[in-house]
């Protein structure tokens, strides 16, 4: 019922023309009672009251009937069809802004097949639903209820009888759907996982066959493959179990109407032409019950569908912008973190994190995989929201910014880089879509960027393939890095950008970047020593905590973590050399 209130939502902005339909097949429903009609007249009036001169005309009227029938199926088919295909791209959209709303603990615990599921299979069964399953059962009640009426007019014993079989298929149906429904909502489940493993090999292929595991893929795929299987089995089983009953109780339903009819006629209350009434009118009982097991099928599977895209437009972005988000109209770039905690989940992954970046300052942050240092970012960003303490923005809590807008004075190159299957150019114009030719060539100059593109055969018309390929690590980064100077953000944000860059040209883009971001704050994430270490501030992060803090030569000089990683990085003796020099012109 819930399912039905919901898709009723979106069909009410086209019920005019639902309700001509409908209308249109409460008139056929009506005209199928005609053809009976006229046969029992040809049977009782032509062939038995002599009356030849009828045939031609009841037998042009029945030809009329079942043209003018088609042609207004035909038609309310395919309103029928236009209110589910608006119907459907309307949810389809509603969909795909949900998505773009939810924040990064959705997506960290959904998986993509999952979603892929909702949007595809699930969106079909409601398709399919509003454009087929409910005229059917609409067409094939109405049609059973004149049927029913038009008996009991001729001859309402004879109607009575036939009818009495009907509570029967009432139960089995009512049976059926309680058997069956659990039984979409599972394979629908396992549709999901089926589009998840399907999915995930799809976007780790190199992986795959890189470490060979291709029998091993193939052995995962069929296990879910096989449970689909299985769950469409039992599902078939149940119905199977159903559907020859209500079969045989419709060809039932032919023997019995022919044998009590038949007695009513040899006694005289029955004509003959009302007997064949009675034989015309039977597949209009019989249809019903053998169509009810197929009908009640196609409702449980959209309800089962209806539930799982309900769900997704029902998630909450925890990450949203308050109702009155201050004004800010000029981000100043200034990025205070204060006793800031923070946990994915049960495990705390920041402790009391706290500092202070001024506008046109780099901030630095090294430290040990997993120590926090994208998380950190992920905060600054309002990707997730602290557990306490507070990260503000230009003076200005980003609880309290519109999250767009504090986006907007952002600028990411994250770690894992992603860029869209389009040309260059669109890739670094994507956060400002109106920027010129020009502009985009500038970014790309400064991200050393635009000599290799200049080499590519179509230069920054060049597509490049899902995620990138066709691109090196290096050149992937160089891409994301002119992405996210284009937008000329308050806060430049850069996330191991430079790790698969040669150390010469990661020198001359940090040149440009230091002319860049003269009046923007910088935060680089690295591990090497030699991205950072002009930093103004270095946090040094290890489980979750800044464990030093400083410039390059004051860390160098408290010997301690970040000493240790230039000593590794540098070799003891330049590192010792290096380090004594600081030393001197420290003191
Ligand atoms: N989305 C997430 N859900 C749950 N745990 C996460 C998530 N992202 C990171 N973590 C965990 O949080 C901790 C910090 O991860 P984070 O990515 O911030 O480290 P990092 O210092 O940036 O590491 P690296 O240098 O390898 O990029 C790790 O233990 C990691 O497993």
């Amino acid at each position: 019922m819930e399912s039905l209130r919901w898709i009723w939502g979106y069909i009410k902005k086209f019920k005019l023309r639902y309700f001509i339909g409908l209308f249109l097949a409460l008139f056929v429903s009506g005209l199928n009672m005609l053809n009976p009609y006229f046969a029992g007249q040809i049977v009782d009036e032509v062939i038995y009251g002599s009356k030849e001169d009828l045939l031609w005309p009841l037998l042009g009227l029945m030809i009329g009937v079942t043209v003018f029938k088609s042609a207004i199926r035909y038609s309310y088919q395919l309103m029928f069809e236009s209110v589910s295909q608006n119907v459907i791209h309307r949810i389809r959209d509603k969909l795909y802004h949900k998505i773009q709303q939810l924040d990064f603990r959705f997506f960290d615990k959904t998986k993509t097949g999952d979603i892929m599921a909702r949007m595809t299979g699930d969106m079909e069964a409601v398709r399919h639903f509003t454009a087929w399953t409910i005229y059917m059962i609409f067409e094939n009640f109405t049609t059973l209820l004149f049927a029913v009426g038009f008996m009991f007019y001729i001859h309402a014993p004879l109607a009575l009888t036939l009818v009495a079989i009907t509570p029967i298929i009432g139960f089995l149906a009512f049976r059926l759907s309680h058997d069956v429904k659990p039984t979409f909502s599972e394979i629908r489940g396992q549709f999901a996982k089926l589009n998840s493993v399907v999915q995930e090999n799809i976007s780790g292929n190199r992986v795959v066959k890189a470490f060979a595991r291709e029998d091993y893929e193939v052995d995962k795929f069929s296990v879910e493959n096989q449970s689909f299987k299985d769950k469409n089995l039992k599902s078939a089983k149940i119905w199977e179990k159903y559907l020859p009953v209500l079969d045989t109780l419709a060809g039932f339903l032919t023997v019995l109407m022919i044998l009590i009819g038949g007695i009513m006629v040899i006694r005289g209350s029955l004509t003959i032409g009302e007997l064949v009434v009675f034989n015309s009118l039977i597949w209009a009982l019989n249809n019903p019950m053998r169509m009810a097991g197929w009908l009640i099928n196609d409702v449980q599977r959209f309800v089962a569908s209806a539930e799982k895209i309900q769900e997704l437009l029902n998630v909450k972005s925890n990450i949203l912008t308050p109702t009155k988000p201050k004004a800010i109209n000029n981000c100043t770039g200034l990025v205070e973190f204060k006793d800031v905690s923070f946990s994915y989940g049960e495990e705390q992954v920041l402790t009391d994190i706290h500092f202070t970046a001024k506008p046109g300052q780099t901030i630095a942050l090294i430290g040990p995989t997993g120590s926090g240092k994208s998380t950190l970012i992920n905060l600054l960003c309002r990707f997730y929201d602290v557990d306490e303490g507070e990260v503000i923005v230009s003076n200005t809590n980003v609880k309290e910014w519109d999250v767009q807008k504090l986006r907007e004075n952002t600028a990411i190159v994250m770690q894992d880089i992603f860029l869209f299957s389009d040309t260059i150019e669109g890739n670094i114009a994507y956060g400002v879509p109106d920027a010129t030719i020009e502009e985009i060539q500038e970014a790309a100059k400064m991200a050393e960027a635009h000599s290799f593109i200049m080499e590519l055969p179509e230069g920054y018309d060049t597509i490049i393939g899902e995620r990138g390929v066709g691109l090196s690590g290096g050149q992937k980064q160089r891409i994301a890095l002119a992405r996210a100077l284009l937008k000329d953000p308050a806060i430049l944000i850069l996330d191991d950008t430079t790790s698969s860059v040669d150390m010469e040209t990661e020198h001359t883009i940090q040149q440009t970047l230091k002319e860049f971001n003269q009046n923007k704050t910088c935060f680089i994430i690295a591990h090497r020593i030699s991205s950072i270490k002009d930093a103004d501030l270095i946090l040094v992060m290890e489980n979750g905590r800044i464990i030093e803090r400083g410039k390059h030569e004051e860390l160098l000089m408290k010997k301690n973590f970040y000493y240790n990683v230039y000593k590794n990085q540098y070799g003891d003796f330049d590192g010792m050399q290096h380090s004594e020099e600081v030393v001197i012109s420290g003191t």
